[in-house]
């Protein structure tokens, strides 16, 4: 029942997890006809292993679901700590704001992609939605920060607005003060959200007068500002594009995204990072990386590939029907298999597809909206 996405606002009842929002590509044609080279590949073949609840901090509530039931008799290595990967790396009061908010344990990614990332090296992170890649590079992020440096030092750019806005209040929620330490004034991030749809004007004067140390920016309002040259790459020393796969793939990001790696390319300082939850032909776009020289030479893949990536309780059909009858079609398959519960993505006719859902007796529904277009 997928189709394309909501353009009208609907109320929404609760607002997604950060996760649930982000977008995957279905498919990944970055470059044509090239051949599927080797990389140096590092590949963590383990399924993702939920981070474990250290007493006093719970993890935030996306992970904090997936705690397994201890097994005392076969107890397993202590797990690693998001502390000891990051000792000697990140600033103490980052990692006591990373700890008072609940990141104590490595995910397989961040176990993974840290080292390779404090060594400097490109990487891609290829990893499942929802696996910690956002920590991950946001963490190496403020492994090089300089607060006595005024200028942009790391530049996240992500496909939507409505990501940017999510991304930058992690980075936000990160650079804040950790309780109970005193800092000093001059040891604070600014973090500024350039994003589609917001006031460029007011940013192109901040950027010009106090540059932020970190900016969330969509490919779009980035593009102006480089444009402009109010805002120069020379100083960026990590470039994070989030999405990668969704961004190749958008024929209204693609050029500006060559762009920018192209301009990035050039610039002496640098580490570049990928981010995706689908890299479908993985092989050539590290390939494409390399040749393009958007990546060192020995850029890393970490690739977290999950043993089980659909729980076993979940069966997948599909059947296909003719547009007009997709309503009495959904009605058919909720009278059929009466479930419990039931996620149903639609496009339109929000209205439509709730009324058929309340005539199920027993059912009820919600809604979980957004008011952005497909385009954006
Ligand atoms: N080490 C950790 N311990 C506890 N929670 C974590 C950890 N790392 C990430 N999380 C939480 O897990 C959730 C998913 O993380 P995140 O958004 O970074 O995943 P992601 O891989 O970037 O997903 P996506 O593919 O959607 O970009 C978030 O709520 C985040 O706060």
């Amino acid at each position: 029942m997928a189709s394309s996405a909501p353009t009208t606002p609907v109320s929404s009842l609760r607002p997604p997890v950060s996760s649930a929002t982000k977008l995957v590509s279905p498919s990944s044609l970055f470059l044509p006809c090239n051949p599927e080279p080797k990389f140096p590949t590092v590949v963590a073949a383990r399924p993702i292993q939920p981070p474990l609840s250290a007493s006093s901090h719970e993890p935030p509530r996306a992970l904090a679901s997936f705690s397994p039931a201890a097994d005392e008799a076969d107890p397993e290595p202590a797990p690693l700590t998001l502390r000891r990967i990051c000792s000697g790396h990140v600033p103490e009061h980052v990692l006591r704001r990373m700890e008072e908010v609940g990141y104590i344990l490595a995910t397989d990614v961040q176990r993974e992609a840290l080292p390779a990332l404090f060594s400097g090296r490109d990487c891609v992170l290829h990893a499942q939605t929802g696996s910690g890649k956002t920590l991950t590079y946001l963490l190496r992020i403020f492994s090089v920060m300089n607060t006595q440096r005024s200028s942009v030092q790391a530049l996240i750019v992500v496909p939507t607005r409505e990501l940017g806005i999510q991304v930058a209040k992690v980075v936000r929620l990160l650079a804040a003060k950790p309780m109970g330490l005193e800092m000093e004034q001059n040891k604070s991030y600014t973090v500024m959200a350039l994003l589609d749809g917001g006031t460029l004007k007011r940013q192109r004067s901040w950027l010009k007068a106090d540059p932020p140390a970190i900016v969330v920016a969509t490919i779009g309002s980035l593009c102006q500002m480089l444009e402009k040259q109010v805002f120069k790459l020379d100083t960026v020393r990590i470039l994070v594009i989030d999405e990668v796969d969704f961004m190749f793939n958008s024929s209204k990001q693609v050029s500006s995204l060559r762009k920018l790696l192209t301009l990035y390319s050039s610039c002496n300082s640098r580490q570049t990072v990928f981010a995706s939850a689908s890299i479908p032909q993985h092989n050539r776009f590290l390939h494409d990386c390399i040749q393009q020289k958007w990546t060192k030479g020995d850029v890393v893949h970490i690739h977290v590939n999950p043993i089980e990536p659909m729980p076993s309780c979940l069966n997948h059909r599909y059947l296909t029907c003719h547009r007009n009858r997709r309503h009495q079609t959904l009605l058919h398959l909720l009278q059929r298999d009466n479930p419990e519960s039931g996620i149903i993505f639609v496009g339109e006719q929000v209205h439509q597809i709730k009324h058929i859902c309340c005539s199920s007796p027993g059912k009820e529904v919600y809604d979980l909206m957004t008011s952005l277009s497909v385009a954006e």
